[in-house]
């Protein structure tokens, strides 16, 4: 079966269940073939009037829809299954964008041998430039692992992982738009501070950042290569790096991406 022919829950439509609808509607799914649910009324109201997709109760959605999406935040994660697992009919595929938790969380509290796929996805998806990381759980099969690329590719790239390492992919992956985001606004500030009006500090940094991730995508090269033809001999460059350099930056962004990695663990650990 494509993914056209399916009927599809996003059970707890939040930031990223919300970027995820919206990516499917623009991909030309039909409203009628999408389901949102999320706990407080406002929420779903919004998500009724916003992209007129069916808002239902976590119960009817899974009755309904043959592909339910798990979109809660990890510690909400079983709280939820508590009262849904065991109402989930058979037949039904559950993908999960939690971070940290795995397959196995949800198998345990699934009717036995639902198939469960693991998604580490991102923001830019609201603009189809996610990146989607996809793992099987062990009762899903390579159909059911196309099925969930069929449905992700809409939103920009996907990958096949290993479920060993979803958590350094959400270290890096899930969470990396965010580091992006700081580097903005710090280099913004920098702007600020050298005499330039914010507005075009911001949009001199968003261009240089937008042409760089492109030339890094297009070019194939190397960033080593690609920093290396900006950083002239005795330049304005190399002056900057070498303070990135004695700030030990590099360090920093190993740690703190490390730092994220154990998060994902935790968080796992914190429900079982
Ligand atoms: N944000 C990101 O960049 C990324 C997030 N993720 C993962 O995606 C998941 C969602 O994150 P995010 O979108 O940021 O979180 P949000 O808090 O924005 O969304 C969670 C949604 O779940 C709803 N919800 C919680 N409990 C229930 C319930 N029992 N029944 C129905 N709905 C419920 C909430 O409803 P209400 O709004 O009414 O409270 C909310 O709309 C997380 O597991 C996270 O780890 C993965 C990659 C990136
Ligand atoms: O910060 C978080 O926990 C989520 C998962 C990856 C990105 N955001």
């Amino acid at each position: 079966m494509s993914a056209g022919q399916h009927t599809l829950a996003m059970v707890g439509a939040g930031k990223m269940g919300e970027a995820i609808l919206s990516g499917l509607l623009r991909a030309g799914w039909p409203p009628s073939r999408l389901i949102a649910t999320a706990r407080r009324p406002e929420r779903r109201a919004q998500l009724a009037e916003r992209y007129g997709v069916r808002v239902l109760s976590n119960a009817e959605a899974a009755a309904q829809a043959d592909v339910l999406v798990i979109g809660v935040k990890p510690q909400d994660a079983a709280t939820l299954l508590e009262d849904l697992g065991p109402r989930v009919p058979s037949g039904k595929l559950i993908i999960s964008l939690c971070a940290g938790l795995p397959t196995s969380f949800f198998e345990k509290r699934l009717p036995e041998s639902t198939p469960v796929v693991r998604v580490m996805s991102n923001t830019p998806a609201l603009v189809d430039q996610a990146m989607s990381a996809i793992s099987a759980g062990s009762h899903a099969s390579a159909e059911h692992l196309t099925l969930t690329e069929e449905l992700l590719r809409p939103l920009g790239e996907t990958i096949q992982v290993p479920e060993s390492q979803q958590d350094a992919v959400t270290a890096l992956s899930g969470s990396g738009p965010a580091y992006f985001y700081y580097l903005v606004e710090a280099m913004t500030d920098a702007g600020i501070l050298l005499g330039l009006p914010r507005q075009v500090a911001h949009d001199l940094i968003v261009q240089a950042a937008l042409g760089a991730a492109v030339m890094l995508r297009e070019s194939g090269e190397h960033p080593v290569t690609l920093r290396e033809a900006v950083t002239s001999p005795g330049g304005t460059t190399i002056s900057a790096i070498r303070e990135l350099e004695s700030h030990r930056v590099r360090a920093a962004v190993l740690d703190a991406i490390e730092a994220a990695r154990d998060r994902a663990r935790e968080l796992a650990a914190s429900v079982d």
